[in-house]
């Protein structure tokens, strides 16, 4: 089985992705965001690219929620703050996320099989899930701006040493691209201080900066969340197998 970590929204595009499963990591803050949302009860979570399009799909008792420039969006009721969609007010509700990474790299990926969100909160369910299915997987940072962004490489080297610590039936061989190796190396020597590595990225002093101390926190926590998100028909929904 063949893995490859892709740095940036830009780089997926030289490669197939049609019969692949694809994990997109935002972690900072897209991903994590939606992983979030739905662990409290959320239904689902609509990612789009565009302001317009997220008026556009919302219904009268959906959440309009995103960021532009790391701020809530004027007239959305949330931002992209994971810490917003946590609580009983998530219960049932559906929410339609644009972000300026994370909703983009999923809507990059609608040729695979499967796409599924990936974040260091969900990295172990979402190690084993992707290797039930068998095909080959492609990890895909969504990074900043088209650039590869430090905090989701660390994921999906978090990935790859979770998918590398699971029991696998003997014909399984994992097979990783080179960046995959930088990857997997980076996140065994921060693994230990993921919150301080977050807190100094690039990405992370920008969180600090204007406020967001607490989303690094929240989103440094590894493994915490067991629900996997797949994208299915449009909206990110807990995955399970026997859909
Ligand atoms: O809100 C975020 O954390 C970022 C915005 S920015 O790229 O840091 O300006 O969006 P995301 O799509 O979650 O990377
Ligand atoms: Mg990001």
């Amino acid at each position: 089985m063949h893995i490859d970590v892709i740095a940036s929204i830009n780089e997926a595009r030289a490669i197939d992705l049609s019969q692949r499963t694809v994990i997109v990591i935002d972690v900072l803050r897209a991903t994590s965001t939606i992983v979030t949302a739905l662990a409290h009860g959320a239904s689902g979570v609509i990612p789009v690219e565009t302001i317009g399009q997220a008026k556009q799909c919302a219904g009268t008792h959906d959440l309009l929620g995103g960021e532009r420039y790391c701020k809530k969006i004027p007239g959305f009721d949330l931002g992209n703050s994971p810490l917003e969609y946590t609580g009983a007010s998530m219960k049932g509700k559906r929410i339609i996320l644009t972000t300026t990474n994370g909703t983009r790299a999923i809507q990059k990926s609608l040729k695979a099989e499967y796409i599924f969100a990936g974040s260091l909160l969900n990295a172990k369910a979402c190690a084993m899930t992707a290797l039930k299915l068998r095909n080959d997987i492609a990890l895909l940072c969504a990074g900043t701006q088209d650039n590869f962004a430090f905090e989701d490489g660390i994921c999906a080297g978090m990935i790859l040493h979770e998918m590398l610590h699971l029991p696998l039936p003997s014909e399984l061989n994992l097979v990783y691209n080179d960046l995959g190796k930088m990857v997997l190396s980076a996140y065994r020597h921060h693994q230990d201080n993921m919150h301080m590595a977050l807190m100094d990225c690039a990405s992370g002093r920008r969180l600090m900066k204007i406020g967001y101390a607490q989303d690094i926190e929240h989103c440094a926590q590894l493994n915490a969340i067991s629900l996997v998100p797949r994208f299915d028909r449009h909206m990110m929904i807990p995955f399970s197998l026997a859909i």
